[in-house]
């Protein structure tokens, strides 16, 4: 006679398989053929590449998946991801190797989550710059992950400056794939020709060595379309310039949308005597004559941060540029704009001073401190750092911050505040968009 215990065993026995393989069904859906896959397009993008891409991306990819889904990647959700049948990220690389601020939550998930991403196509974009010492470093990391859950990686396609040649083969792979080339038009409209009508010099050398351009200084110039139609824009917006060699180089719009012409703040840059393929065309070509081609290109990531709160503007040199709309914005809608700038010195750009100063002493800011880092050895994060009860007086509860120019100023500039303000308060302004920074 059979004891109770061998019954058991052998009930379990036959009912294993049978839970396993109900397992594996309710795990993942089972993988359907293409035209009938799910399929989600991921972007992380810091200033609109990328997610400009990965638009064109999706466009094609709702040629065979109707319900295809384009997903910004702090909003991914990662069972989503599981759930998938085939993944395209296009991401981009931001800071010293860093994700781009639209995949901060991402980028965490890769170090601390786990899932199981078994049966999951991915193919992978990633927008680098070989300049940087970690070239594509977060589409390396998400790559690595990807593997480790998984997920069957089809694809890995890096991208230097955008270049065409890379670019192309993400087209090779969409086709590879069977879901047809990006869109075309789809990566907006061409570029048209621009006029130079004027420039001056703002700051940095003045005298010999700026007419000479032989060494840098910052330009104000204003541009118009040759046909006469100025294009709409909105606020953060980029003057995306075409070089005649094919590199793409991006500038930031000084002026809101509306007006007769577009401005632009140009530091010529020059380096080992050669100047900036950008840069050195637009502060060279003949104004009145000279003609450049450019289209404007969204940045959506450096759109006004909501609210109507006290807005803290924090920047210096060129990325005067990108701070300047959202100051004319704010003080058209009436917030209280503090404004921390650097610059050299005094001498040499006062055409650059002159602004701020007439619209602090029109009343029109709430407080105005220039850092002259040559003159007086003062950069913009002493000034945050002299003043961080004022800075917490000034922000709490529900101030913003915009944040613009060179990277190392504006990480040493955002190490002061999380000082002074907390970590937390940073995060949480950060995934509000009351923190916005474009730096470069
Ligand atoms: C401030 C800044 C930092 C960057 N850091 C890196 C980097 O560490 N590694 C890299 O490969 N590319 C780096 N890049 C280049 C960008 O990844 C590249 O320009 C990309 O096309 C930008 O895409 P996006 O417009 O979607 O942000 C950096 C670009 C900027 C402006």
């Amino acid at each position: 006679m059979r004891d109770t215990f061998t019954d058991w065993l052998i009930l379990a026995a036959l009912i294993a398989p049978w839970l396993g393989l109900t397992w594996l069904c309710l795990r993942k859906r089972p993988r359907v053929a293409l035209g009938g896959a799910s399929h989600l397009v991921v972007y992380a993008s810091q200033t609109g590449h990328a997610q400009e891409i990965a638009e064109a991306t999706h466009a094609a990819v709702l040629r065979v998946d109707p319900e295809a889904r384009l997903v910004c990647a702090n909003r991914l959700d990662l069972a989503d991801l599981a759930g998938a049948d085939r993944v395209f990220f296009v991401v981009a690389t931001s800071g010293d190797g860093d994700a781009p601020d639209d995949a901060g939550d991402l980028d965490r998930a890769l170090a601390e989550d786990d899932v199981d991403l078994t049966g999951v196509q991915v193919a992978i974009l990633a927008l680098g710059d070989r300049r940087y010492t970690h070239f594509c470093a977060f589409g390396e990391r998400l790559r690595t992950w990807c593997e480790a859950m998984a997920a069957e990686v089809t694809a890995y396609v890096t991208v230097d400056d955008l270049a065409p040649d890379d670019l192309a083969q993400w087209d090779a792979v969409l086709r590879r794939e069977g879901v047809g080339g990006m869109a075309e038009g789809q990566l907006d409209s061409a570029p048209r020709e621009w006029r130079i009508d004027s420039r001056a010099c703002v700051a940095g050398p003045v005298g010999e060595g700026a007419q000479t351009g032989a060494s840098e200084g910052l330009f104000r110039l204003t541009l118009r379309p040759e046909d006469g139609l100025l294009p709409a824009w909105g606020i953060g917006d980029l003057f995306e310039l075409h070089t005649p060699d094919g590199h793409l180089r991006d500038y930031s719009i000084a002026n809101r949308c509306g007006g007769e012409e577009l401005v632009l703040f140009v530091r010529r840059v020059i380096d080992k005597g050669v100047p900036g393929r950008g840069s050195g065309l637009l502060t060279s070509l003949p104004v009145g004559t000279g003609r450049v081609r450019a289209r404007i290109r969204a940045h959506a990531g450096f759109r006004p941060p909501p609210g109507t709160g006290p807005l803290l503007a924090i920047g210096a040199g060129s990325g005067w540029a990108g701070l300047r709309p959202h100051l004319l914005e704010a003080m058209a809608s009436g917030r209280a704009c503090w404004l921390i700038f650097g610059e050299r010195g005094e001498a040499d750009a006062s055409g650059l001073f002159g602004e701020m100063r007439a619209w602090h002493e029109e009343g029109r800011f709430h407080r105005l401190d220039l850092a002259l880092s040559r003159q007086d050895g003062v950069r913009v994060p002493d000034i945050l750092a002299a003043n961080s009860a004022d800075l917490r007086d000034f922000l709490t509860p529900a101030g913003a911050v915009v944040l613009c120019g060179r990277l190392a100023m504006g990480e040493a500039a955002l190490a002061v505040l999380r000082a002074s303000m907390s970590e937390d308060w940073l995060e949480e302004a950060r995934h509000s968009g009351r923190l916005r920074s474009d730096l470069y």
